[in-house]
């Protein structure tokens, strides 16, 4: 990949399935060493645009390079260079941690000789040296992800996509992935694209292009994002909240609500409107929070949704019921 080329280069990128356009002629540059998130809802177009840019669908419009690399015209390139973790394993349960790397190194051509110090140096970098020798049946959840993260960076790739990388994991588990991912970019010289619908694991991205209904509607850092909504939240308790509501719209013409067992609305420059609100409410106020905007809100900007969001924890659920069916 010549230097100043970027990791990968998406222009007018679309898909269709019937009647269906999953991706919508998106644009976007991701330059080498970052981690790029795509957020969005279900059904936004994730995971398809992850798919041909990772050779596996063929795009119905435009055009994608990836290490340097088109994605129709040189796919067996494209797919030396990068690595995949998708939603649902593909480990081999009855292989042990080391085997299933063993065998991914034989499928990428690995070299014999540098094999068995590469499957250490990846193991170790994901915490399951120690475990190698167990089944990979045996591994929790966060250790199978583990495992397959490890064997997506087996052949040094340029690129590492990741597609929901922590879905159906437990809290504590998600955090401790996002550390190895944190860890992965220090140690290796590599770019991480990845999608996700949790907001709050969108942060830990260097870029973010939210994507909804097959368009990118937003891409920029997650705090340009937050800044771009201009708005803080401000949150009060007071001594009769259904006189508080009526004040600020009043007075302020601002829409208020309670939330979480407080009045709650959106001002331009919270933190200046606090003493004009002390001395015009009328309504005694006995405490007053004022925070900035949150990647849920942007989200909220820029789609209008809320519900998808509900949408989104559903099938998470049902993802984590199937799968356990499948075991
Ligand atoms: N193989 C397919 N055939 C028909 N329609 C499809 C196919 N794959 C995806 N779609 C549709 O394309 C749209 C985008 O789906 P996609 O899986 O890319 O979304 P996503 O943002 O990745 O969501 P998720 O996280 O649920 O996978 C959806 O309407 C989906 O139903």
């Amino acid at each position: 990949m010549p230097s100043g080329e970027p990791a990968v280069a998406v222009d007018g990128l679309s898909k269709r399935f019937g009647d269906v356009e999953a991706v919508r002629g998106i644009e976007f540059a991701v330059r080498p060493g970052e981690i790029f998130g795509f957020l969005g809802p279900n059904g936004a177009g994730k995971s398809t645009t992850i798919n041909m840019l990772c050779t596996l669908l063929r795009p119905s419009g435009g055009a994608a390079r990836v290490a340097g690399y088109d994605v129709v015209a040189q796919r067996d390139d494209v797919r030396r260079n990068i690595g995949l973790v998708f939603q649902d394993p593909t480990l081999d349960g009855y292989l042990t941690g080391e085997q299933n790397l063993r065998f991914h190194a034989e499928l990428y051509g690995v070299p014999r000789a540098a094999t068995a110090g590469r499957i250490e140096q990846v193991l170790r970098m994901v915490g399951l040296w120690d475990r190698r020798e167990d089944r990979a049946q045996h591994y929790s959840g966060g250790m199978k992800r583990r495992l397959e993260i490890a064997r997506g960076l087996l052949h040094s790739p340029r690129v590492l996509f990741l597609d929901e990388p922590t879905v159906g994991l437990d809290p504590q588990t998600r955090a401790s992935i996002w550390e190895y991912i944190r860890q992965l970019k220090e140690a290796e010289e590599i770019t991480i694209f990845l999608t996700t619908h949790y907001m709050d694991e969108a942060e830990n991205c260097d870029r973010i292009a939210i994507m909804d209904k097959g368009q990118i509607v937003a891409l920029d850092t997650p705090e340009a994002l937050k800044a771009g909504v201009g708005k803080d939240r401000v949150r009060i308790e007071t001594a009769d909240d259904e006189a508080a509501i009526a004040a600020i719209k009043e007075r302020f013409d601002l829409e208020a609500r309670v939330s979480e067992g407080a009045v709650t609305f959106s001002v331009a420059s919270g933190e200046a409107f606090v003493p004009r609100l002390f001395a015009e409410l009328g309504v005694p106020i006995r405490s007053v929070s004022v925070s900035r905007p949150s990647l849920d809100d942007v989200f909220m900007s820029f789609t209008g949704s809320t519900i998808r969001d509900a949408e989104a924890g559903a099938s998470d659920h049902m993802r984590m019921m199937m799968r356990a069916a499948r075991r």
